[in-house]
């Protein structure tokens, strides 16, 4: 915690987010009442190459408050590189190798201050719904992909979600590449077979990967990488995704995703998870590829419809299938893996426990990315690598200095905010401002300075008077 004479103090010690306009709600209003959009279609779409750097080390970053009161929950496994970057900024740290039933977790954020988790804690719009969560700031997926469905009520709340971007992007392209040569050559069945005691040496319908096609549905981070290994590997690659990107090498995107199931000899599946994508391939996708081509998922389960895919692959109109990630994973390793019967003996199947981006490389990564971007967060206010809240951060911080207090507004994006929150701001030194907006939701940070300390009570409660506020924050 800060050493000077000034005890410097996170303020938004009670819970202080308003309601959305729209819902009509007294100020003692806990979050189980908020009504939250059942969608995210009208929120902006994030694209792979909105991630940018921040690049001051977080053991320079000033700590503005009593680090020691912040309370962190760590579920399933999170690497520890997470929890050493965690523990050294004095926070309280509670860890699990699992994840928790939703009631569990419900419990738990009773209390928190920040919520790590990974794929398979869904945390639905229906869990925030149930549950109260008076201290919540932030929540860190430590993956790529993020709970989808509630971004948009998170950012209403004024709780950004972090992620880690592009750190495990190699490992799942290095695995898909792996799971291609596999299924080229029935590289497991001949495994299972000798490991059985059975020689069975053949060549028919296994093949070198030089010279075939390789489909990739969605062209982002995962997706280009891929690209470009396969290429070296002599693939021709074809690509189909929902905006224009820049092709790499000699890869050519197509204009629709029939085109691409025509073309493939092994179509690869790297999209996110969304309303959009969710049975994105089915039975009619599947009856349109070629006659022995094979498919990969290493997306998510809900991307590919798994029984049309065993039928594709009883009938032998497909020559295998890769799949890395199921429509209900369990959330502990040993656990009963249901669904599994069906495809449990399918000859050229090869099914992996969602490990794309189970690597040591991968994991430290984005245990150290998505930690760091908490620690700017609890610590400075700066959203940078948020996914769902405009991404601020003013360079510097005076906190812990007398008379200097670090403003931190979320507010509904209207029109008269600024020259309200300037306003309130006006007998002091404003140093810095930095406002953003990501739809209806807005995010002002400012640096001011020549503030009494007997003032600050007051700013606060002039800024959370403001009807278009979500939360408030003063570090000092
Ligand atoms: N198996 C694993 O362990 C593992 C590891 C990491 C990521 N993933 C999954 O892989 C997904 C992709 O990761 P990424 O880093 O490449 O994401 P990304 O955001 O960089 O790229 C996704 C691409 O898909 C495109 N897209 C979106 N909807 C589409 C649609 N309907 N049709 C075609 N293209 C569409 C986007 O425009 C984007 O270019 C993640 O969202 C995550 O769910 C799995
Ligand atoms: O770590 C996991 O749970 C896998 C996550 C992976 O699918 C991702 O989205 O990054």
């Amino acid at each position: 915690m800060a050493t000077s004479i000034t005890v410097a103090r996170d303020i938004k010690a009670t819970v202080s987010r308003s309601p959305p306009i729209s819902v009509s709600t007294s100020p003692a209003t806990t979050f189980r009442s908020l009504s939250f959009h059942s969608s995210n279609s009208s929120f902006p779409k994030l694209s792979h190459n909105s991630y940018f750097p921040y690049h001051q080390p977080v053991e320079k970053q000033l700590k503005p408050f009593a680090t020691e009161d912040i309370k962190i929950l760590l579920l399933e496994n999170i690497n520890e590189s997470a929890r050493t970057v965690l523990e050294k900024e004095g926070y309280q740290v509670e860890f699990y190798n699992h994840a928790l039933t939703e009631d569990e977790l419900i419990d738990k954020l009773k209390d928190i201050h920040v919520l790590g988790i990974r794929s398979h804690t869904a945390l639905p719009p229906s869990i925030l719904k149930r549950a109260n969560f008076p201290n919540l700031l932030a929540i860190g997926t430590f993956c790529i992909g993020t709970p989808t469905a509630s971004l948009l009520p998170l950012a209403r709340l004024g709780i950004p979600v972090f992620n880690s971007p592009f750190s495990s992007s190699r490992s799942v392209a290095e695995l898909t590449i792996a799971n291609i040569i596999i299924l080229a050559r029935q590289l497991l069945d001949r495994n299972a077979e000798l490991h059985n005691g059975q020689w069975n040496k053949v060549s028919t319908h296994c093949w070198e990967v030089r010279g075939k096609t390789l489909g990739i549905v969605g062209y982002g981070h995962i997706g280009s990488q891929l690209s470009v290994l396969a290429e070296a590997m002599g693939m021709v690659v074809t690509f189909y995704d929902t905006i224009p990107v820049m092709a790499l090498g000699k890869a050519k995107q197509v204009a629709t995703l029939d085109e691409l199931l025509i073309k493939a000899d092994f179509l690869t599946l790297h999209v996110p998870e969304a309303p959009e994508t969710n049975g994105l391939i089915g039975a009619a996708q599947l009856a349109k590829m070629k006659s022995g081509s094979y498919i990969l998922n290493a997306s998510r389960g809900s991307v590919l419809d798994i029984p049309s895919l065993v039928s594709a692959l009883r009938s032998k109109h497909l020559g295998g299938a890769a799949l890395d990630v199921f429509p209900a994973e369990p959330g502990v390793n040993g656990n009963t893996f249901e669904g599994y019967e069906e495809l449990a003996g399918l000859p050229n199947v090869v099914l992996t426990p969602h490990i794309g981006g189970a690597t040591e490389e991968a994991q430290r990564f984005i245990g150290n990315e998505v930690a760091e971007a908490l620690v700017r967060f609890v610590n400075s206010g700066s959203t940078v690598g948020a996914v769902n809240l405009p991404e601020v951060a003013l360079r510097g911080m005076k906190v812990g200095e007398e008379g200097s207090v670090r403003v931190i507004f979320i507010h509904w994006n209207r029109p008269g905010v600024l020259r309200q929150v300037n306003g309130i701001l006006k007998d002091h030194n404003v140093d810095k401002q930095m406002s953003d907006s990501r739809g209806e939701v807005a995010y002002l940070m400012a640096d001011i300075s020549c503030v009494k300390e007997e003032e600050i009570k007051c700013l606060y409660d002039n800024l959370e008077s403001l009807t278009s506020k979500i939360m408030t924050r003063l570090l000092y």
